[in-house]
């Protein structure tokens, strides 16, 4: 179950933090799911291809985040330590604070939002869309945005999973050590566990493939009911499948895995070591 940051008295186990990420790989799925069934609409992504009334100089969905930023800001979302804005020069909200517990030590604010944007926009974005134009720039960029969000939101937790395992008596002394030296790469190997994202990938592949399946009429029967695979074989769950079967679920469940394997869990240990290298710094 995950914790509500706001009545945290003390920094989050292991594995509430673990329950956390397992709960937004649903998340992270289905906004990839959202923005495959458009067109990969290059002209979003594009620099001054659309010409905008507010003088804006840049792509279409940069200019979307800000705006949809800037409404977010007001309502307090990036006071929240699990939320970090793509953008930048955002206004103040317009509700008073609210008291997060102090569980991290951040002086840094470290945001690689902008490697998240990179990766999204210029690998995932073509790898999960079809090629080509279908006009639906303000649906596609909606998506864009749901899909940078969670990615981030997941990405930037790596900063309480890094607290809670400094905290962690048995390895504490030893982080320690390692922050005092800035031995980023022993930091690296102590912080990693190859058994947890060896299971992780599995099971979002499963999840993949599951949550990407098509229960539409071709895959039930006259009552309605879902066909078992033998029934169906042309449109059986895939689990190990062949790439032409890939393509009947509605996101390629192998580029699911890739993108974690590749990018998220890379850039959450970066960001685990980041945090860890300033853990000490007001100390
Ligand atoms: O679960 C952890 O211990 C994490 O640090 C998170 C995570 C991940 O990104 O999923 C990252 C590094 C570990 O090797 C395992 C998993």
């Amino acid at each position: 179950m995950s914790r509500n940051l706001l009545i945290l008295a003390a920094a989050p186990t292991l594995g509430e933090l673990r329950d956390t990420l397992v709960r937004l790989e649903d998340t992270i799925i289905f906004a990839l799911i959202e923005r495959s069934q458009f067109k990969h609409n290059n002209s979003i992504y594009e620099e001054n291809k659309m010409s905008f009334k507010d003088g804006y100089k840049g792509s279409f969905l940069t200019w979307f985040l800000k705006e949809v930023e800037h409404v977010h800001a007001k309502v307090r979302r990036y006071q929240s330590p699990d939320e970090y804005p793509f953008t930048g020069n955002l206004p103040e909200p317009v509700l008073p604070p609210l008291a997060y517990p102090p569980v991290l030590v951040d002086p840094q604010n470290i945001n690689v939002n902008e490697d998240i944007f990179d990766m999204y926009v210029n690998t995932v974005v073509p790898g999960i869309t079809q090629p080509g134009d279908d006009t639906n720039y303000g649906s596609s960029a909606t998506r864009d945005i749901e899909c940078l969000q969670a990615l981030s939101r997941r990405i930037h937790y790596g900063k309480f999973v890094a607290e809670s395992k400094f905290q962690d008596p048995a390895t504490h002394d030893e982080y320690v050590r390692l922050i005092r030296e800035q031995n980023r790469d022993r930091l690296m190997e102590l912080l990693t566990n190859a058994k947890v994202e060896e299971l992780l990938l599995k099971r979002l592949k499963a999840k993949a493939i599951i949550y990407g399946q098509d229960l539409s009429s071709a895959s039930m029967d006259a009552n309605g009911n879902v066909k078992t695979p033998h029934e169906s074989p042309g449109s059986s769950p895939v689990i190990g499948g062949k790439a032409e079967e890939r393509a009947k679920t509605r996101v390629d469940y192998d580029l699911v895995v890739s993108l974690y394997r590749d990018y998220v869990i890379p850039l959450t240990k970066e960001v685990e070591v980041e945090y860890l290298l300033h853990r000490l710094d007001s100390d």
